[in-house]
């Protein structure tokens, strides 16, 4: 296990996500190259880290100057420039097509001993490491967002993933001052699995008029201390998304994932959470959420609201 990061870190695609992992590796020493998929989304992803790195300055998270942090920082679109790296985290969107093809990509270009990492939030380590030549150096590295506030990481290993490259993804986690949890490849790794479970049971014991909106939220924030409520972290995170990963889930491990009713109609209906202003609560440029009247739409499910 190592107790520091790499001296070269990849990470192959610099959106939301690889723009925080690379953040979290220029702070904690690395030289990080971002590989995006044209000059345009790498100089974005360049901005986005440079701007990530500015504000750890200002808020004194870092004692290093922006200008030694970001010296260490490159962005480009070959991905070559992986070549010295021990550590490359792929971050490309959710679409295993385009993961395969990346992955492979990658892999050309790494020395033997590399980890490979993925990002992915539900797709199979399994189903993506049958596509690359060196499995046992292939493993989850699943981020949260946003990274440099999320104390955790969760490590996937597959079937294939070795004790030694899953030892060191948990040593680099440990070395950017997060906290690793090990997840064996599983359908929602631990986090969603949980988290999604918790709502969609809210959403169903609102759509039964157990309580409202916001009383489930206080008994899960007050009574369990969780930061947010389960309604209210369906809105922030989106329900179309929550709604995507119920469907899979429940695909892949059974009927106790079906989504409610009353969340299909409420995507139906274009209410996505606080993207599109309303949810579960309406949201006003600015202000403070309030509970939606879902009377109308809790009647086309067919359950009794309250
Ligand atoms: N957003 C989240 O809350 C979240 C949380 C955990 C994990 N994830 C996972 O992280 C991954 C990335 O998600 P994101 O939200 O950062 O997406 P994003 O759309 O913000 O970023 C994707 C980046 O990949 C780049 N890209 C696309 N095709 C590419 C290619 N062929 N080669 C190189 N770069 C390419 C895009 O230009 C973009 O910069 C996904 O697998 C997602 O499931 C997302």
């Amino acid at each position: 296990m190592s107790g520091q990061v790499p001296e070269h870190v990849g990470v192959l695609g610099g959106g939301r996500m690889g723009s925080g992992v690379a953040h979290a590796f220029l702070l904690a020493g690395a030289t990080v190259t971002i590989v995006d998929r044209d000059d345009a989304a790498a100089g974005a992803a360049r901005d986005r880290v440079v701007r990530a790195v500015e504000q750890s300055v200002a808020r004194g998270t870092t004692t290093q100057t922006a200008a030694t942090l970001t010296a260490r920082l490159h962005a480009g679109t070959d991905v070559v420039a992986f070549a010295p790296a021990r550590l490359v985290v792929e971050a490309v969107p959710e679409d295993v097509g385009l993961k395969t093809a990346a992955l492979r990509r990658v892999e050309d270009v790494l020395a033997p001993g590399a980890v490979l990492a993925t990002n992915t939030s539900s797709i199979s380590i399994d189903l993506l490491a049958d596509h690359v030549r060196r499995p046992e150096t292939f493993v989850g590295m699943h981020f949260f967002n946003p990274v440099p506030a999320s104390a955790l990481v969760e490590v996937v290993r597959g079937a294939a993933t070795s004790d030694e490259t899953t030892d060191r993804a948990r040593g680099w986690v440990e070395a950017i001052r997060k906290t690793a949890v090990v997840v064996n490849d599983a359908p929602g790794f631990a986090s969603s699995r949980l988290g999604i479970a918790i709502g969609l049971e809210a959403v169903r014991m609102l759509a039964e008029g157990v309580a409202g909106a916001a009383d489930i939220d206080a008994a899960m924030t007050l009574g369990y201390k969780h930061p947010v409520g389960p309604l209210q972290l369906t809105d922030l995170v989106g329900l179309d998304v929550r709604l995507g990963i119920a469907e899979y889930l429940a695909r892949e491990l059974g009927p106790r994932f079906e989504p409610p009713a009353l969340l299909r109609a409420l995507v139906a209906a274009g209410h996505l959470g606080r993207k599109s202003g309303r949810g579960f609560y309406v949201w006003p440029d600015g202000g403070a959420p309030t509970p939606a009247d879902l009377t109308g739409l809790a009647s086309l499910t067919g359950q009794a609201s309250r």
